[in-house]
């Protein structure tokens, strides 16, 4: 029995697998494929140094392999194969290509170098499909590659050279079997195990699809104008439905020993149940499978910044895949890829001479820079991406309670105690500062506040805002209140600047700590992420300390019609949902806080990216 339809085309033809790997054999026959085994005798001796990829280098010896036997068989036999399958896999490890080891030292060196750290497995796979023409072998090559990462637990010598007695190294790429005693080593493989092991199944199957059931001429087509790529499964196909029975050959459809494949499925006329006649297919959705990518995107993203790839390509110079992969200690193939997807979301800049930055990316990307927001992504990559893994739940128990739809694991993300290392409160820290930093400016210039000669802003964090207001009123002295976690980091994101002498720190908590006296009090963006009863407690506090005539600025998003239309409306209305102790508040319910608390004549202002600011002013007790 054949699980996959796709094999069964090759049930008819003379296969030959070239190699003398007996897990490749293993392998192909498990799944069905009848075949003759021929070893190839090509020498594995290309010139890795001329490959621009480890990847095109485990392709191109694949190739090699796979020609030389049909080549060889077609010369001998008289009787050509009609598909000579060729593979080579290869381990890379820091920019290195490991192959199989000549000796037991060899094979030390390479476990120790795999030791306790992650490397890539890569098998180029050549598909070639012959064809004899007046006694002329004709071929045609089909090639892909596939690439799981493996990583290696930290092994004592001793486990490595008991290994290596065993000898199960010696014939195995990067001197180790994953489907035997080398299982003990991984500590987790990402992507396809039968890869690692020497020939990648899944990615071959879907390799026939394309070749035997290629897309239609006007899908291709679509798909071209939108650059969607061709859906790639290999499911429920059928000879019947398909109507093909040969691999096509990219547009020119040429076939090797029957009719040309790849040409146009009869388009039936009767209408279908959506409405659409074949004839007359639905528009394509582009717009919604972009959303369906988006995430991928994000993800790319946070990716390139957690590797600091932005970091490396700082310098106007442009750098090659291969010399970022290695300053970032990645795989030559994985790290290409991402270069080139962030090339395509518009994060760098492509050229011969390689990779380099986008004047956006070296202003918000590089990690250490004045704007930078690599601390926000990486905390969206921590912690709003495994929160947003709640959502169903969430939605449907329609809670923000904290212990409800998301129970403790969500509260422990937005972290209702103290924050839990170091390095998280330092990136906190960084997110919020790299957020204030874009919001800080209309903000602080949403009002004239000139007539304030002293200000406090209370849980200002970095003083992003504090700076702002300074710098706007030169005669203002700013006071910026937070906790002790978030003072302690503050020195590492302050600038000099002329106002920097008119903004001071000081440690402390705002429902618990005497408030410092001034004249304005600023609360920005601290309201919504605490429920009635504390934002109660709070303003008690500051009205309780505010003189008459002393202003209360309150800055937040707030939600209002117009609002949610905007994205960025859109997220912060699901992540309220999410937040465990937050809440949500319109315009009209802060309006109303302040009144409560004794703030007057209440105006109100855009401040840009969907916020808005308040000012309030304390009235006679
Ligand atoms: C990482 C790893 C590799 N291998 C074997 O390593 C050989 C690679 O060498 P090759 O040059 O691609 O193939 P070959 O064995 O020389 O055969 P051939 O195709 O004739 O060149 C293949 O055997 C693979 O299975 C395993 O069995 N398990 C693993 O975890």
């Amino acid at each position: 029995m054949v699980l996959c339809p796709v094999l069964g085309k090759l049930l008819q033809k003379r296969v030959v697998l070239a190699s003398a790997s007996p897990r490749r054999r293993e392998i192909l026959s498990n799944a069905g494929l009848r075949f003759e085994v021929v070893p190839s005798r090509f020498k594995e001796k290309l010139d890795k140094a001329s490959f621009p990829t480890p990847y095109a280098y485990a392709v191109e010896t694949a190739r090699q392999k796979a020609l030389e036997v049909a080549n060889r068989m077609h010369q001998k036999d008289l009787r050509t194969p009609d598909v000579v399958i060729g593979a080579d896999t290869i381990v890379t490890v820091s920019g290195l290509i490991l192959e199989k080891p000549v000796d037991k030292q060899d094979a030390y060196r390479m476990l120790s170098r795999l030791n306790g750290k992650e490397h890539s497995v890569c098998t180029g796979v050549a598909i070639v499909h012959c064809s004899s023409k007046e006694g002329q072998l004709d071929t045609e090559v089909s090639e892909f590659y596939e690439e799981t990462t493996v990583k290696f637990s930290d092994l004592s010598e001793e486990l490595l050279w008991e290994y290596i007695h065993s000898g199960e190294p010696m014939d195995k790429a990067g001197g180790y079997g994953i489907q035997a005693l080398g299982g003990m080593l991984v500590e987790y493989i990402q992507g396809d195990f039968l890869n690692v092991v020497g020939f990648p199944l899944n990615h071959f199957c879907k390799k026939l699809v394309e070749l035997y059931y290629p897309p239609r001429r006007e899908d291709l087509r679509r798909a071209r104008q939108d650059s969607i790529p061709p859906v790639d499964s290999f499911e429920n196909l059928s000879d019947v439905e398909a109507g093909h029975s040969e691999p096509a050959h990219g547009e020119a459809g040429r076939g090797w020993d029957g009719p040309g494949a790849g040409g146009d499925q009869q388009a039936g006329s009767a209408p279908k149940a959506d409405g659409y006649r074949t004839a007359e297919p639905p528009p394509f959705p582009a717009d919604l499978l972009e959303l369906i990518d988006g995430f991928k995107a994000s993800k790319a993203l946070f990716t390139a910044c957690k590797l600091k790839l932005f970091d490396v390509l700082k310098d106007e110079v442009p750098q090659k895949a291969v010399d970022i992969a290695s300053k970032v200690d990645a795989s030559v193939c994985g790290t290409e890829r991402l270069l080139d997807v962030c090339a395509t979301l518009g994060l760098l800049e492509k050229s011969d001479r390689g990779y380099r930055n986008t004047e956006s990316s070296n202003l918000y990307l590089v990690s250490d820079g004045e704007h930078s927001l690599h601390d926000f992504i990486m905390y969206n990559d921590q912690h709003t991406w495994n929160l947003f893994t709640h959502l169903e739940s969430a939605v449907r128990e329609g809670t923000n309670q904290g212990h409800g739809a998301l129970g403790r694991k969500a509260q422990d993300l937005f972290q209702d105690g103290p924050l839990q290392s170091k390095e998280d409160q330092l990136r906190c820290v960084g997110a919020t500062h790299g957020l204030a930093k874009l919001t800080a400016r209309p903000a602080a210039t949403a009002f004239d506040l000139s007539r304030f000669s002293s200000a406090c802003d209370l849980g200002g964090c970095t003083g992003a805002l504090a700076r702002e207001l300074a710098r706007e009123y030169p005669r203002l002295q700013v006071t910026v209140f937070d906790l002790p976690d978030v003072i302690e980091h503050v020195s590492r994101f302050q600038r000099d600047g002329p106002e920097t002498a008119r903004v001071r720190f000081l440690a402390g908590d705002f429902f618990r700590d005497s408030l410092p006296r001034a004249e304005l009090y600023v609360l920005s963006g601290v309201l919504h992420g605490w429920p009635d009863d504390r934002v109660h407690a709070l303003l008690r506090r500051v009205s309780d300390g505010a003189g008459p005539g002393a202003g209360l600025l309150l800055v937040e998003a707030v939600p209002d019609a117009e609002d949610r239309e905007a994205r960025p409306g859109l997220a912060r209305c699901l992540d309220a949902l999410l937040r465990p102790r937050g809440r949500e508040r319109s315009l009209a319910q802060y309006r109303r806080l302040l009144e409560q608390h004794g703030f007057g004549d209440v105006q109100v202002a855009p401040a840009g990216h969907g916020l808005a600011a308040l000012l309030g002013t304390r009235v006679a007790p």
